[in-house]
């Protein structure tokens, strides 16, 4: 094998020795500066998986919520989904790879994945609007060029528009155009042919402030805002004119806070949402007429979603399966909700989009959503060719409406991944179709109050968990204290894990009152600090 231009570019991308990363639950991700080796091998790794999946393999360049200071990539496969996890491996050992090794590390993916280098490859490249983010992509270029691959970079682009760009480009464009501006058309089009039967909605509830996180979705909502004239008025904040890119605003700042971002005007009763630093994610909330701050999480989402589209299959009485899929994060009362009152199943899947999505999949249409607003819908193959059967003629109109609108969502969802824009979109259409106001759909269930900790200890792995991360096996002594805890309140809830993109420890708690969950949190942080060798400040009570 000639991996002679690849050791010569290399060069120009040397990894510091000794740093080992790991390609974790979002790929690669760190401060900026100890990325570019990363960068490099990523588009590396990205042609080989081309050439052995003879597909157009993405790659896309962000840290998603994560501060402006820190950077990542993601490798995206072929139907626009995650890299799968045999992979991940591989881009774990090419990036920790010191200069010496690459040669031996490359060459046993190729013979372990028997790749053939004559086959031909191409690599969708895109970006978010980190300032290390445009030199990091040339990185990435650098190794698709090492190994004389095809390419296209996307530039600017949310994570899953360039999702949605691959998933085209490999389904000869059934999936839609392969290009931001198909992108616009294919959502703006279902958009406005579902919200179509809609009851004519006054001004005001056709106005929507959108945080943008000062990312790459507020450039892209700019440039999408034209198409949605004049059904939907998006006024937007935090466009990255000023502020600082996830900087007290965005999706994850809203939703671990419980508070509205800093630069938006909002008034009482108003809509509005947040984006995450990629626009994979999204949030809704407003402020009553007391000032309280209302948060309408991925949770209430996924009870919307999945609500609308079990009133719409009823209709059109076709016998497929509906599943909600949430995490260990989810809400209490939204699990009990969907359970008790819809009626709908619903799963605990690890944290991760990843372990939502493939059991989604299990379902003809699978809702899932992680409690910080990332999900989707996936409709099965059987599920959207009944669907559109009963668009055509032979069926009454009463059906074919409703097939009609089933139709409409299908096309409006990014099933490759979350989509804050996706999202929005269809949760606009549902409030707009059902004459909702963001306080009714507040209404269909009290969230129980939660509280999120972290504690930082000095090695996370000697956590273990099981049950879809609800409980933890290791270290001894840990559940038994948690359990303990736990059943000295009501209502109450409470587990630990390893976070899979930082170096802390994840603490849960929910409980009748604030008051209970920010206390019940607290002694569970206490927990985890002595039996799981925390490190630094014992863990202080919230109030
Ligand atoms: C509690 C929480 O929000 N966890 C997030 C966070 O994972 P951790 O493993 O908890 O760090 O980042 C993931 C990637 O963005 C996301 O999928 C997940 O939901
Ligand atoms: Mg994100």
């Amino acid at each position: 094998m000639h991996l002679e231009a690849v050791l010569r570019l290399s060069a120009h991308h040397c990894k510091p020795a000794g740093l080992t990363l790991q390609y974790g639950t979002a790929g690669f991700r760190t401060k900026a500066e100890h990325l570019d080796h990363v960068m490099y091998r990523m588009g590396l790794l990205a042609v080989l998986r081309s050439k052995k999946t003879k597909s157009v393999i993405g790659v896309m360049v962000t840290a998603s919520h994560n501060p402006e200071e820190d950077n990542g990539v993601k490798l995206v496969d072929p139907m626009g989904e995650m890299l799968v996890q045999e992979w991940e491996l591989h881009a774990t050992n090419l990036a920790n790879a010191e200069e010496h090794e690459l040669q031996t590390v490359l060459t046993n993916i190729i013979k372990q994945e028997a790749i053939s280098m004559q086959v031909e490859s191409c690599v969708a490249i895109g970006r978010d609007t980190r300032p290390s983010s445009e030199n990091l992509s040339l990185a990435v270029l650098d190794g698709v060029i090492a190994l004389e691959s095809k390419y296209q970079d996307y530039g600017l682009v949310t994570t899953p528009q360039l999702h949605y760009v691959v998933c085209c480009r490999n389904t000869d464009g059934r999936y839609g155009e392969p290009t931001v501006e198909g992108y616009y058309q294919k959502l703006s089009q279902a958009f406005k042919d579902l919200v179509e039967q809609s009851p004519d909605c006054g001004a005001e509830q056709r106005c929507l402030s959108i945080d943008g996180a000062n990312g790459i979705g507020a450039l892209k909502v700019k440039e999408m805002e034209e198409h949605l004239q004049p059904i939907l008025l998006l006024q937007l904040f935090n466009d990255g004119s000023k502020g600082k890119l996830n900087h007290a605003c965005g999706a994850d700042y809203v939703k671990v806070q419980q508070k509205p971002p800093e630069g938006i005007d909002m008034k009482p009763g108003e809509r509005c949402c947040s984006f995450d630093g990629d626009a994979d994610r999204i949030v809704y909330y407003y402020k009553d007429c007391d000032d309280r701050f209302h948060l309408l999480d991925g949770d209430k989402i996924a009870t919307l979603i999945s609500t609308f589209i079990k009133g719409l299959l009823v209709k059109v009485d076709l016998k497929l399966n509906m599943g909600v899929v949430q995490t260990a994060y989810a809400n209490g009362s939204s699990t009990r909700y969907l359970e008790n009152i819809m009626k709908v199943p619903v799963y605990c899947a690890k944290t991760g989009v990843k372990h939502l999505h493939h059991k989604a999949q299990e379902f003809d249409i699978g809702v899932y959503f992680e409690a910080n607003g990332h999900g989707t819908v996936l409709f099965s193959k059987t599920a959207e060719e009944q669907i559109r059967q009963l668009t055509n003629m032979g069926a009454s109109e009463e059906i074919r409406k409703a097939a009609q609108m089933l139709e409409n969502v299908i096309n409006l969802i990014n099933q490759t991944v979350g989509d804050a824009i996706s999202d929005m979109l269809v949760i606009e259409a549902i409030l707009f179709l059902k004459n909702l106001t963001v306080q009714k759909w507040d209404e269909m269930y009290t969230d129980l109050p939660n509280r999120q900790l972290k504690v930082t200890v000095s090695d996370r792995k000697v956590i273990d968990t099981t049950d879809a991360e609800r409980r933890t096996v290791k270290p001894p002594g840990l559940q038994e204290k948690i359990d303990e805890l736990v059943k000295s309140y009501n209502l109450a809830r409470s587990f630990v894990r390893p976070s899979g993109t930082e170096d802390v420890v994840r603490v849960y708690a929910e409980a009748d009152t604030q008051e209970n969950a920010d206390a019940l949190a607290h002694a569970v942080s206490l927990a985890v600090y002595h039996l799981a060798g925390g490190v630094g400040d014992l863990p202080r009570p919230l109030r």
